[in-house]
Order: structure tokens, then sequence, then C-alpha cells
């Protein structure tokens, strides 16, 4: 089986065209090529398949094999890699697990339009908010001293988050300008290097908490992306576009599972 492997912001993915509809493995066998000693590597898998009426369907799977919800720098390399195979230009619309999504396409980067966001929830002294993923948002002011493995494994387990399926956890430090954003993945059970739905997330409850306006800049462990949006937590989140580079970085044969 042909793969290919991309990264946004050091978000990295198996990628797999799946057009003809023949892909069939099992949450134990893409855990085993999302392995990093076992398989390929990656913090997730993702299918282009065909769909009706779009450019095509994203289909993403988490690195445990499980189904994911939405992935933000997933969709910004799926974009690219359906560029790359000459499906689409400039622009396209493709349908994901939370439904339609656009993304303009640019030589360095890929702009993906989000989901409207209509609530940003306070929960102790930290704030809720469902980006296409669910994401806690947890203000730091150290962020790089945060143990973001532990703590964000403790807080997606809680009780809390157990009847909502769990939590991605995301730890935020405000910066002169823009934030700093590091980000526990739930179905990676892990810190990656960038999360998009996840510093959505962190943008729009830092307008909503600090008044940062848009575009929000971000830095991730992974490199730059930003965050623009119109509308604020009292009408709701709208015309919200994730921005950054989404980069092919080899190609290859699965030859045993
Ligand atoms: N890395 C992703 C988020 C992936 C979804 C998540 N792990 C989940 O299923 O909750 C992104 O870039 O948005």
């Amino acid at each position: 089986m042909k793969f290919y492997k991309y990264q946004g912001t050091g978000n990295d993915f198996v990628i797999i065209d799946d057009r003809e509809g023949k892909f069939q493995l099992g949450q134990k066998e893409i855990a085993h090529l999302c392995h990093r000693r076992f398989g390929i590597g990656a913090d997730g898998l993702m299918l282009l398949q065909k769909a009706e009426g779009y450019d095509f369907r994203m289909v993403y799977y988490n690195s445990d094999g499980t189904e994911g919800s939405m992935c933000g720098n997933g969709g910004r390399c799926l974009v690219r890699f359906a560029a790359d195979l000459g499906l689409v230009n400039d622009f396209t619309t493709f349908i994901a697990v939370d439904g339609e999504h656009q993304a303009h396409i640019n030589p360095n980067e890929i702009s993906l339009h989000m989901q409207n966001v209509s609530e940003i929830e306070a929960i102790s002294s930290d704030y809720f908010a469902q980006t296409g993923s669910p994401h806690l948002v947890r203000f730091s002011s150290a962020v790089q001293e945060e143990d973001v493995k532990n703590i964000g494994a403790q807080i997606r387990y809680s009780d809390t988050f157990k009847s909502r399926g769990g939590t991605n956890v995301n730890f935020v430090e405000l910066l002169n300008q823009g934030l700093f954003v590091r980000t526990y993945e739930r179905g990676v059970e892990d810190e990656t290097y960038s999360c998009g739905t996840g510093v959505t997330a962190a943008a729009l409850v830092a307008n909503a908490i600090h008044g940062l306006t848009s575009p929000v800049a971000i830095q991730t462990i992974g490199g730059k992306l930003s965050i623009e949006f119109k509308g604020n937590a009292q009408t709701g989140f709208y015309d919200v576009y994730l921005i950054g580079p989404a980069v092919r970085v080899f190609e290859g044969e699965i030859t045993s599972l």
C-alpha cells in the first residue's frame, strides 16, 4: 500500500489516497502504522476519499487507531495533498467528520475555514470550547514549565470529561504578541508539537477572556500559526480560519503490518 507523510507545524500524518475506497485496516493496524518505533510514525492517519458534491472526504484516525473528531492541522495537510494530487488548485470545499470546510491554497500556507464556535464555557478556572474537537484551555504564566503530558492526562481522564468522551488540553501563555500554546492530544495520549483545533480554541478563548483581537499569532513547539475570526463570545465566532504551513515530507510503500 502506498502512503504519504505530511506535517503541519510538526503535527504529522500518514496519508493514504483512498479514492477507490479499498482501505480496510482496523484500529490495531492503524496504531501500528502510526507507531514511532514499529511503524512509520505519526500523530494520526488520514484517508482522502471521494465524496459526492465535494472535492474529497477527509477521514481522520488518531495515532491510537481510534477515529478522531476534526483535526485542523490534518485538514490543512490533506488539502495540500489534494493539491499535490492535482485534484484542486487554489481553493477547495471538502467534507469532514464535523461538516463542510473550505480552504485557500497558497504556496507557503493553507488557510482552513473552521466551524463556527457558539460558546466558551467556564470550567473552574479553565475554559472549554468545541472547535470541531473538544478543547480545554488553561492559561499559564510559564507554559514551558508545564508538565503537559501528566497534567493533560489527568484532566483528559477526569470525571468532568469522562461523560464527554474526554478532551484535548491546551496550556496557553500570553506573549507580548499572541500566544504560546502546548497541547495534550486525546487519541495520541501525549503532547504533540502543534494542534490546529487546539490553537483555534486558545485564540477564541483569549479573545473572550483577555481581549486579543484577530489575527492572533500562535507559537507552538512545531512552528507558527495564525487564527483569524469574526464575532465574539457573546454573538458567537464565525469566519474562523486556521492558517499555516503544510508540507509533504516523504512517500513510500507499506510492506508489512
Ligand atoms: N491534532 C488535531 C486534533 C486531533 C483531534 C484530537 N486528537 C481528538 O480526536 O480529539 C488538530 O490539529 O486539530
